[in-house]
């Protein structure tokens, strides 16, 4: 039976909302920052924290084959199956494969963040943490994520803004009320460390401009968690392994990853060809894109593994 260790999960915690506190501090004092330096920020830690924690699956391959049978070839051929069928689905439907994207993130960020939660927490908890890393940018900055979903979706980014702006609102105002009703089903003893929690991860996701928001959101809480849960999992399985060898065996697949994302950027013929930055729009084209394309298999890969068999260790 795969678990995380409770104390690795609340040490977890415990940074994680320290962390948070900070970047929201930071945030306060930040100047604006344009979307150009806003990338040039996050591409290193999101290539290399970030995507590799995906560049990880082969080793959760290893561990569903053994549980689920089917061969290593077979689970690997499905995951390239799902890759291929989301990039045909992404030229075809954009605006859908974007929505279809995000919720379908919220899903995985929420799962691996239900994991973590303070003891008595309610599931609940999991679904908000992990819809804030999308909620709080298009609640905190609607213009600037307008402008980025615009450009996947080649669209007027006006156009998108009177979209992006009325749901972000009437998304935090529904994360809010949540809020309200989670903390009610919380056992009461654990609601101050919840709400703590939850308002640390809210302050940085509405405040931080919307990518540094979401390098943070995924190199420190979920992808750290996700290597967490894999280390908690494989120690009690028979292969152990420790930090350096689960580097190893995530970094052929993070590199792939990296090297299929420059081929793109590379060979792009920009659809923005008219606009001074469009180099920019092609390059958040590849990585939003390419997370989209490789989210998928990742996502229901993760979802497999879990069920039902992870929980914390009270
Ligand atoms: C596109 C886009 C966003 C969403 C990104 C998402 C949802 C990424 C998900 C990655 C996953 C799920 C990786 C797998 O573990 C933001 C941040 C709202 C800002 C505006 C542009
Ligand atoms: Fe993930």
């Amino acid at each position: 039976m795969h678990a995380i260790n409770f104390a690795t999960a609340q040490r977890h915690r415990v940074w994680a909302v320290m962390a948070a506190l900070f970047a929201g501090a930071v945030a306060v004092w930040l100047p604006s920052v344009d979307l150009a330096l806003q990338f040039w920020m996050i591409v290193i830690p999101v290539a290399l924290f970030g995507l590799s924690h995906g560049g990880a699956d082969p080793v959760i391959i290893n561990a569903v084959k053994v549980a689920r049978g089917r061969s290593s070839a077979q689970w690997l051929a499905g995951y390239v199956a799902l890759m291929a069928l989301t990039v045909a689905f992404i030229v075809w439907q954009p605006t859908l494969a974007l929505v279809g994207f995000l919720g379908l993130s919220i899903w995985h960020f929420a799962i691996t963040d239900c994991m973590f939660l303070p003891k008595g927490g309610h599931a609940g908890v999991g679904w908000l943490s992990g819809s804030l890393p999308i909620i709080g940018p298009m609640a905190g900055h609607p213009e600037q994520v307008a402008m980025l979903f615009a450009w996947l979706l080649q669209q007027d980014p006006a156009l998108v803004m009177n979209i992006v702006l009325p749901a972000g609102r009437v998304l935090m105002l529904g994360w809010a009320l949540s809020l309200v009703v989670v903390m009610a089903l919380t056992r009461p003893s654990s609601r101050s460390a919840v709400l703590l929690e939850l308002c640390a991860l809210a302050a940085p996701m509405l405040l931080l401009p919307p990518l540094l928001a979401f390098a943070f959101y995924f190199c420190i809480v979920h992808s750290l968690r996700h290597f967490l849960l894999l280390l908690g999992a494989e120690r009690q399985a028979i292969n152990a392994i420790d930090v350096r060898m689960l580097a190893r065996r995530a970094a052929p697949a993070t590199a792939g990853a990296i090297v299929l994302g420059g081929i793109s950027w590379w060979v792009m013929n920009s659809g923005a060809a008219n606009l001074e930055s469009a180099w920019l729009v092609d390059a958040v084209r590849v990585v939003f894109w390419g997370l989209a394309v490789l989210t998928v298999p990742h996502a229901l890969l993760v979802a497999l593994w879990i069920a039902p068999k992870h929980e914390v260790n009270h």
